[in-house]
């Protein structure tokens, strides 16, 4: 519908203008800071930080959940000063996000080797003690955060880690330099423009129409099964890494496609999950699972799946070694569960 509507309808363009102001002018915001060092840095005296530790996000526990605890400028210079460090430190911070208020949020390693100054990681017990929270391992709080913080603690140690790995041009050996967010860092000699990457990977639900392959690595943690997931090869299509893929893993030929959704993964580095179900013919079952990629693989019926996925209690079920499906947050659970919820062979294209 056009959003310019004649007088007639001037009530709902108003409404039209409301609900997409608020994300438009927040987008557009967010490009001024990522393009506008000056911007930036004047975002950060409004902003809130995020603090990390060599990777690994300051959490505090409440119950069984995480949250994140958030610092503002003043409270961050503070810190710093009380343990004898330069605030110049502030500057490897980058830009995660804003609120729909337009306060910018950063996120800052304290533990990082810091580039713009001389000061190695700081004093991790102290820092905790300080900031009544514990700098904790991503992978072992992920599922225990809202769906908010953990989309953003994710972003943000990619980013992190990224410059991290980054610091040196590839080409002339010199040290890069980042931008006031974070958005890219340039090397002053060769000049090449460095941009945050993460690589593509494909998930696929295979189903043979009442049942649905299921497999694990032998690095999952125990009873885990999953969808099949690989990495896409440089120059391939998504259709043709879910096909390679399956190929690969099981020894099957898909026929029949169907993009699902995609997700950031942080682990082990930056991913783009990209979510499918797919079919095969149901007289071409026969798995020959390639171990050297996979510890098993199997089909599962309807109700085997939909079961486990009502009883879906990773830390129980770890414990007792049954078969048990990705936690929620994980983009293989939304695949497994549309399957359930909607077979594919009612979902997909004749
Ligand atoms: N979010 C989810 O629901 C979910 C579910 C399953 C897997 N995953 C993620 O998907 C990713 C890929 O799955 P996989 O391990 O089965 O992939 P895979 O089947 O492609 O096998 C991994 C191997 O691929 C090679 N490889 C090729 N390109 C690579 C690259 N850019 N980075 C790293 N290795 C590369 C390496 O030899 C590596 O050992 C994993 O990182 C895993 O964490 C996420
Ligand atoms: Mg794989």
């Amino acid at each position: 519908m056009s959003l310019y509507c004649g007088i007639g309808c001037r009530r709902k363009s108003f409404w039209y203008f409301r609900l997409l102001s608020t994300y438009v002018t927040k987008t557009r915001y967010l490009f001024e800071l990522k393009e506008d060092d000056d911007a930036c840095k004047k975002a950060q005296q409004t902003g809130a930080f995020y603090l990390f530790h060599s990777l690994a996000p300051l959490l505090q526990k409440s119950g069984h959940q995480y949250q994140a605890p958030r610092h503002s400028l003043l409270e961050l210079e503070r810190l710093l000063a009380e343990f004898g460090q330069d605030t110049q430190r502030i500057e490897d911070s980058v830009l995660i996000g804003c609120s729909e208020q337009h306060e910018a949020w950063f996120a800052l390693d304290l533990g990082l080797n810091s580039s713009s100054s001389i000061n190695a990681s700081l004093e991790k017990p102290e820092m905790e003690t300080e900031l009544k929270g514990s700098f904790t391992e991503l992978r072992k709080a992920l599922f225990q955060l809202n769906t908010k913080d953990a989309s953003l603690l994710t972003m943000a140690q990619a980013l992190l880690r990224w410059h991290d790995a980054h610091q040196f041009c590839s080409r002339s050996g010199q040290p890069t330099k980042k931008n006031m967010a974070g958005s890219k860092r340039v090397c002053p000699s060769s000049k090449i423009i460095y941009y945050p990457q993460m690589a593509p990977v494909v998930i696929t639900l295979v189903s043979d129409g009442t049942r649905c392959l299921l497999a694990r690595q032998s690095s999952f943690p125990k009873g885990m099964y999953s969808a099949l997931a690989g990495f896409c090869d440089i120059g391939e299509s998504l259709e043709e890494a879910v096909r390679r893929e399956v190929a690969e893993e099981v020894g099957l030929e898909v026929e029949r496609l169907q993009y699902s959704a995609s997700q950031h993964w942080p682990f082990p580095n930056s991913s783009l999950m990209i979510a499918c179900h797919a079919t095969v013919q149901p007289g071409q079952t026969e798995i020959q699972v390639n171990l050297k990629e996979l510890e098993a693989a199997g089909w599962f019926s309807h109700d085997e799946v939909a079961t486990a996925l009502r009883k879906n209690n990773p830390y129980t079920q770890q414990q007792y070694g049954t078969f048990w499906l990705p936690p929620k947050l994980a983009i293989a659970h939304q695949l497994i569960k549309e399957w359930v919820e909607k077979p594919p062979c009612s979902t997909l294209p004749a």
